[in-house]
């Protein structure tokens, strides 16, 4: 089902979770929802699911004005990072929790329960675990039965918040790629809430940046990595390196060094920002003059730390090793050409 959020504004005191927040998800989209610590994630998604009422603004889930119904009456699934499993009942009894506990009206009989049980239970890749306890579950089995049991109510949207949050690097990378095979077996709408930017630019269908409540940014994981609205976003996104300077008649101005920009930007003070594998290295007089102040080398990657001259940022550059390259060394004089970057008014 698709979902609407119109004009949503929550405040605590004198911090605004969410303001004025609008965002269409399409039915069957896999949308992450991506900021910082404090940034309104979990308040957006507290107020989808009707755990947390808005000062203002509204939930639509299609059509149907969503905002003062209950969290059974808008039948969503979660999955919290500590939304734990009940330990007294077994993963199949976990499962079928949500359909068990409907009203009488609405509740499918039991052969019918079982059924949808062991459906989910080859869905998740755990068809042999219906009778264990959750403790004898590893945590990224347990999360994967939270989801089975977000599912059985065949949800309106799923909702999950850090998910995969506390489990270790390795499981989680699996998790997700695991999340996004199920995501198109089931066609599910969802929402996933992260602070991991690879997470998100991984998983997502579209990718939500949010920055104090507001939403800085919406857009495929592609258009958010390689067309990042603001420093912000740049910012957020991967390792990033900053050049101060201004813009004059279409050109970038560093120094005595001058970059073309394509599209209009404004005069004035800005910033350029550049990835560290997005530079190449040049001929001291042929780029922006720099100074290297280490090199570190990682299997076949090399990492340069380096000065550039006139600014006050550590700036770094990655590059592949190849036999036939010289690697500066710390306190050689190299040229930089930015070959892919961004400008944002300072
Ligand atoms: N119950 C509460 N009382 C007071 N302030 C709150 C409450 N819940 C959230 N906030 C504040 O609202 C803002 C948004 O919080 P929220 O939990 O939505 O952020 P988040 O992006 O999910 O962060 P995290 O990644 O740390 O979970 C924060 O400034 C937070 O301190």
């Amino acid at each position: 089902m698709d979902l609407h959020i119109r004009q949503l504004s929550k405040r605590y005191g004198a911090v605004a979770a969410l303001d004025q927040v609008d965002l269409d998800v399409e039915s069957g989209e896999l949308v992450a929802l991506l900021g910082p610590s404090g940034s309104g994630k979990t308040t957006l998604l507290r107020v989808i699911a009707g755990l947390l009422h808005p000062d203002d603004g509204r939930v639509l889930f299609g059509e149907n004005d969503a905002t003062r119904l209950s969290l059974r009456e808008r039948n969503v699934g979660f999955v919290f990072q500590h939304y734990a499993l009940f330990k007294h009942m077994t993963v199949a009894e976990n499962i079928a929790f949500g359909l068990r506990s409907r009203p009488r009206s609405r509740r499918p009989d039991k052969a019918t329960i079982a059924r949808r049980v062991n459906e989910l239970l080859g869905l998740i890749q755990l068809p042999e675990f219906g009778g264990r306890y959750p403790e004898q579950l590893s945590g990224g089995q347990k999360q994967r039965v939270a989801l089975a049991r977000a599912l059985a109510i065949d949800p309106n949207v799923l909702l999950l918040d850090e998910p995969f949050g506390a489990l270790d690097a390795k499981v989680r990378v699996e998790l997700r790629r695991w999340l996004r095979n199920l995501h198109e077996q089931t066609g599910q709408t969802t929402l996933f809430v992260t602070h991991d930017q690879e997470e998100a630019l991984e998983l997502a269908d579209r990718v939500v940046v949010l920055r104090d409540g507001r939403i800085e940014q919406v857009g495929t994981p592609d258009e958010i990595y390689s067309a990042p609205a603001s420093a912000y976003v740049f910012d957020f996104i991967g390792r990033a390196n900053v050049l101060d300077g201004h813009v004059e008649h279409g050109h970038f101005v560093a120094g005595a060094h001058a970059l073309h920009l394509p599209t209009d930007t404004t005069d004035g003070a800005a910033r350029l920002y550049a990835r560290p594998h997005d530079i190449a290295l040049t001929a001291v007089d042929e780029g922006l003059p720099a100074h290297v102040i280490a090199a570190h080398r990682l299997a076949d990657r090399i990492t340069l730390e380096l000065h550039v001259d006139g600014q006050a940022r550590a700036f770094e550059l990655d590059f592949v090793a190849t036999p036939d390259l010289h690697t500066p060394t710390p306190g050689d004089r190299i040229g930089l050409r930015p070959l892919r970057y961004r400008v944002y008014p300072a």
